[in-house]
């Protein structure tokens, strides 16, 4: 009896001293911490868990938004984290020599090996930078296009082969897999042949269940440190197990003689960066376009008067003239920005002079960053925000006044920008002005149609996204019609 009383005041007194501390702890985060007066949610100034649960729930661009709509353009999303949305932000975190990737982005790193994306140190991240480049510039884009446009023209003959019976195509679908073929081609010099066999298609889903992990842990930095990580890998062990066979393989082939060395590290990341964000920026146009017929009759009128042949739709001086083209992509990757969230950077360790970001003196340590789906959003750039006008991007600036290019932020800026830029213009140009040249398409009917619209939020026109660090998304269904004999090409 005395035993039990007295494990009952043992067990009170260690819940009272936990309850306690806890209390102590949330009291300090909230009343003396160094970002104590920055406005943010209640539960996201005593944890992780506020960008973490919504990482999880794969909306954590949209809550971004809302916190900046509810508490204005410096929100603090994390006991240590703030994400600002003015463009004077956007400069002084990513153009900044002072300014390097967040510890987060250790999440990512496997076996030791940093790659392009994950270095933290300039001088590394440096060095992954040229050993890619070439692969990426301008000319080398131009020098893959024939293989590109191999690629392109199988996905055309099977928008064809659609079109014969009017049957709806996921376009999310189609853009994926022909992104994925087109960046393992470029990457290893053989593409996976996703587009034309099911065999390698677990790959778009294991780089998808990667990426979604790697965006919790990013908020949630302890748990890839925990048994989560090992568990969860168990769980999903076999998809990418064979995922990691398949790279081992086609590098094998191709590259480089095993697994773990450098190149290993860097041909996997080109396939995870330039696969779904590619087939994103094209499924989010072939919507809008979709949805608003004044910009597809103006986007197909240019298309179609720029070129006298399919054969002259390719890299060069017509299709750089093809200025509403390059506006309808941007403005979908404005409203629908491939890499949606917030990318979060932290003033460099050895730099101790005070770092200012849009005036606020940063304390050392935190985390900072912007997410290009709020400021994509933000009325200050861009009048009606969610209305898709791609006329914005061929407004002359104004002297004094912050342009829609200022404050653009898909592709990020700086030097960790996107290496493979002009890759993507290139590819999504390619496969949107063909399509056009060849037919004319509309949404399907009935409920198909409605795929890729805004699920429960009010705003139908939007194409819906989740943030998985990359995105996830579906649609839109298109029915096809060939126009006149120009088909003939294709077979
Ligand atoms: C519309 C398509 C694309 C978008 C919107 C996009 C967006 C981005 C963004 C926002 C980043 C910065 C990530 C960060 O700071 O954490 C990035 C980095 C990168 N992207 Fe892309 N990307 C696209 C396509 C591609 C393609 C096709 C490739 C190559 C085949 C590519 C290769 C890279 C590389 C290598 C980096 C790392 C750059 C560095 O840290 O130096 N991307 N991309």
């Amino acid at each position: 009896m005395a035993l039990a009383a007295s494990l009952n005041s043992v067990s009170i007194f260690f819940v009272s001293l936990v309850a306690s501390s806890v209390l102590l702890y949330a009291s300090y985060l909230i009343l003396l911490h160094p970002l104590r007066k920055y406005p943010g949610p209640l539960l996201a100034k005593v944890s992780d868990w506020f960008t973490g649960f919504h990482a999880f729930k794969k909306d954590l661009h949209l809550e971004i938004f809302q916190c900046h709509q509810k508490y204005g353009p410096v929100v603090r999303v994390a006991p240590d984290r703030l994400v600002f949305n003015t463009v004077e932000a956007l400069q002084d975190i990513y153009q900044n020599g002072r300014v390097s990737k967040a510890y987060t982005y250790g999440s990512s790193v496997r076996n030791n090996v940093d790659n392009v994306f994950t270095a933290r140190d300039k001088d590394i991240h440096r060095a992954r930078r040229k050993m890619i480049a070439p692969a990426l510039t301008e000319r080398a884009a131009k020098s893959f296009e024939p293989s590109l446009m191999e690629h392109v023209a199988t996905y055309l003959r099977q928008v064809l082969e659609a079109s014969k019976n009017s049957e709806p195509l996921n376009m999310t679908e189609k853009a994926r897999h022909l992104a994925l073929d087109i960046v393992t081609e470029l990457s290893f010099g053989s593409p996976l042949n996703v587009q034309t066999s099911d065999e390698n298609r677990f790959v778009s889903k294991a780089l998808a269940f990667g990426l979604y992990r790697g965006n919790i842990w990013h908020h949630v930095f302890y748990l890839s440190r925990l048994w989560a990580y090992s568990f969860l890998d168990l769980l999903f062990f076999e998809s990418r197990e064979k995922y990691s066979r398949l790279l081992d393989k086609l590098i094998r082939d191709r590259v480089a003689r095993a697994r773990g060395k450098s190149v290993w590290w860097e041909a996997h990341f080109l396939v995870v960066a330039g696969s779904d964000t590619t087939a994103t920026a094209t499924s989010a146009t072939f919507f809008y376009l979709s949805r608003n017929r004044e910009c597809y009759r103006k986007l197909a009128q240019e298309v179609r008067s720029s070129f006298a042949s399919a054969a002259e739709i390719k890299s060069g001086p017509q299709l750089a003239n093809c200025r509403y083209l390059r506006a309808c992509i941007d403005e979908s990757l404005r409203m629908s920005p491939p890499v949606p969230g917030a990318l979060w950077r932290s003033q460099d360790p050895d730099d101790n002079q005070p770092l200012v970001i849009d005036g606020h003196v940063i304390p050392k340590g935190m985390l900072f960053g912007i997410s290009s789906y709020a400021i994509h959003h933000n009325e200050a750039y861009f009048p009606d925000p969610f209305a898709y006008n791609p006329e914005r991007w061929l407004e002359p600036r104004t002297p004094g006044k912050k342009s829609a290019y200022d404050a653009f932020a898909a592709f990020s800026i700086g030097p960790r920008s996107c290496a493979g830029k002009a890759m993507a213009y290139l590819e999504s140009s390619l496969i949107l002005a063909k399509t056009l040249w060849y037919f004319d398409f509309e949404t399907a009917p009935s409920t198909l149609g409605e795929v890729g619209a805004a699920k429960g939020r009010e705003r139908a026109g939007e194409f819906h996204l989740e943030d998985i660090f990359t995105t996830r998304h579906d649609g839109p269904y298109l029915v096809f019609r060939p126009r006149g004999e120009l088909w003939k090409d294709l077979i």
